[in-house]
């Protein structure tokens, strides 16, 4: 057995784990880093990455079949599925070297391609080395939850860790769980071309404000995917091609190939976290505000940490253990400015506060402003009008926005920026925003909370006919 030593061990090479190693690497910790499968985790080979990349192809599909209102005439899309996923092959692999093991090892960084597992609080073995870490970060991330539902293993189903490989179209793909997962796939099939059908048990984006969602449903039913809610899974039969689910409802789907999206569950098997005296909980590791596990010189961030499960937010967590691990500093992870989207169209973005958590929180001094889409020239130009943001607002400071419409994921992060600094909506309104964007929304919104207070105020309406009065 080889005997290695480092300040810091980092386990698992996706978006938290390379963040760390990047990170403290470059500032002159000595960092050894396991990964026993693909550099850059789920998100780059079989989350965000691909994902997106498969919308863009069903945008630019989707686009040739509704141009007419554009004065271009529409045209039946040709879609090779195929050659689709060719496109999301060769998007990750323009990505991939930034992950890669040559990229790391530039940094400095002692890349292993081995699983890891504890042997003791402060030893990991993986393949024949076993490192001896003054410091170790957890960072495998998750994987696709897969219930036992009956039946189930009695036909062919894909998961986001397959999707990407299917080579011919589905003619109907059902998906089970209405999740992020599910919607975007969802749209992304039935622009190519796809039947789809959603089964969801309880209510289809059932994390983000139901008056926000219905919007994306309203969209996506309007676009033929056939959603079923309140429907959950009991039963699986039929056979490759000609797959049934059986729902409690008594209802029956049937289509030619299954996508389950039911949620994830964390990489914590291969561990072996009991001898390092790590107690995880039904979602994943056990931590705290500083990100430590019941073992204090171990952290664990990302996925498998059980929280937002975001490529951006294992980001963050990254940085956040980096000042603690690397200086000793008190650092805390907060969760208040942390943004999400979901990359269906219209977009579904989301940091903070949702309307009924606000109110829960606030109560009557919540006040709540809100502007259309159809008032942005833009979104008129775009023919992009459905839409809209809430701003929730405490004492003139924004607690919690959220956007459903085109480029609502560009919008937030505003928002976050706002959130993050304790920003109050007067200095949102003192941005002077480009004329035409998407982004005017943001402004105008904050110039929404301001309208009534200078319109509709008698104070200010004497205020200036005395001024006018006397000035010269
Ligand atoms: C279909 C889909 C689409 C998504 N789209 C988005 C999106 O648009 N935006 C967004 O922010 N998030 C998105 N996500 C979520 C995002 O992919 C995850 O939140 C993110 O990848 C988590 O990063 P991580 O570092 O925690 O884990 P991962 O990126 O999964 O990395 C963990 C790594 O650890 C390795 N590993 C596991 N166990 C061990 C071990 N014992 N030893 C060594 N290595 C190990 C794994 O092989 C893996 O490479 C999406 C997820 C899915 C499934
Ligand atoms: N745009 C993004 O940032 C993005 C995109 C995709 C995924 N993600 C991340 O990945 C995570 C996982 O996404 P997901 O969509 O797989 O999970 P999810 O937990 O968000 O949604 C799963 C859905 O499946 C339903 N479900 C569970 N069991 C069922 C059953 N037996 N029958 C019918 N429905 C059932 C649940 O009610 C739930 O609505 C997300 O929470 C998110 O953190 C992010």
């Amino acid at each position: 057995m080889k005997q290695l030593k480092c300040d810091l061990l980092v386990i698992g090479a996706g978006s938290g784990g390379l963040s760390v190693a990047a990170g403290a690497a470059q500032m002159g910790a000595d960092v050894v880093l396991l990964e026993g499968h693909k550099m850059g985790g789920d998100c780059l080979n079989y989350g965000c990455v691909p994902s997106k990349s498969l919308i863009a192809s069903a945008k630019a599909a989707y686009g040739q079949g509704h141009s007419a209102g554009f004065g271009v005439a529409n045209q039946l899309p040709q879609v090779d599925y195929a050659a689709v996923m060719d496109h999301v092959a060769e998007v990750v692999a323009s990505i991939a070297p930034m992950d890669s093991q040559e990229r790391f090892e530039g940094f400095g960084v002692r890349v292993i391609r081995e699983f890891g597992h504890f042997i003791s609080p402060t030893q990991v073995q993986a393949g024949d080395a076993i490192i001896t870490a003054r410091r170790v970060v957890i960072a495998t991330g998750s994987s696709p939850l897969v219930p036992p539902i009956p039946g189930l293993n009695t036909v062919p189903y894909v998961t986001n860790e397959t999707l990407f490989d299917l080579r011919e179209k589905p003619e109907h793909l059902l998906i089970i769980g209405g999740g992020p997962v599910g919607m975007e796939m969802a749209q992304a099939h039935v622009r190519l071309g796809c039947k789809v059908t959603v089964i969801e048990g309880q209510r289809a984006l059932g994390k983000d404000d139901p008056e926000l969602a219905r919007v994306v449903l309203d969209s996506l039913r309007d676009e033929g995917v056939d959603i079923a809610e309140g429907a959950m899974v009991s039963k699986i039969g039929g056979s490759a091609g000609a797959i049934e689910v059986e729902v409690n409802t008594g209802s029956t789907f049937r289509g030619s190939h299954l996508l389950m999206a039911v949620g994830r569950k964390a990489n914590t098997n291969r561990l072996n976290l009991a001898a390092a005296g790590v107690e995880t909980s039904r979602s994943g590791i056990q931590v705290d505000e500083q990100l430590r596990s019941s073992n204090k010189r171990i952290y664990a961030i990302g996925d498998v940490a059980g929280g937002m499960q975001f490529t951006h937010v294992a980001g963050y967590q990254a940085g956040v253990i980096i000042r603690s691990a690397l200086f000793g500093l008190p650092s805390k992870a907060r969760t208040s400015h942390i943004p999400w989207v979901t990359y269906t169209d219209p977009e579904l973005a989301q940091v903070g506060l949702t309307e009924a958590q606000a109110r829960d929180i606030h109560g009557v001094t919540l006040e709540v402003v809100r502007f259309d889409y159809h008032h942005n020239d833009r979104a008129l130009a775009e023919r992009k009008t459905g839409g809209f943001i809430k701003v929730m607002v405490v004492k003139g400071r924004p607690v919690g926005v959220s956007i459903v419409g085109h480029q609502a994921g560009e919008l937030i992060g505003t928002w976050s920026l706002a959130l993050a600094n304790g920003l109050k909506m007067g200095q949102i309104a003192a941005m002077v925003s480009p004329y035409p964007t998407i982004g005017e929304i943001n402004k105008r919104v904050a110039g929404a909370y301001f309208s009534p207070r200078l319109f509709d105020s008698q104070f200010v309406k004497r205020a200036v006919r005395f001024v006018q009065r006397w000035i010269p």
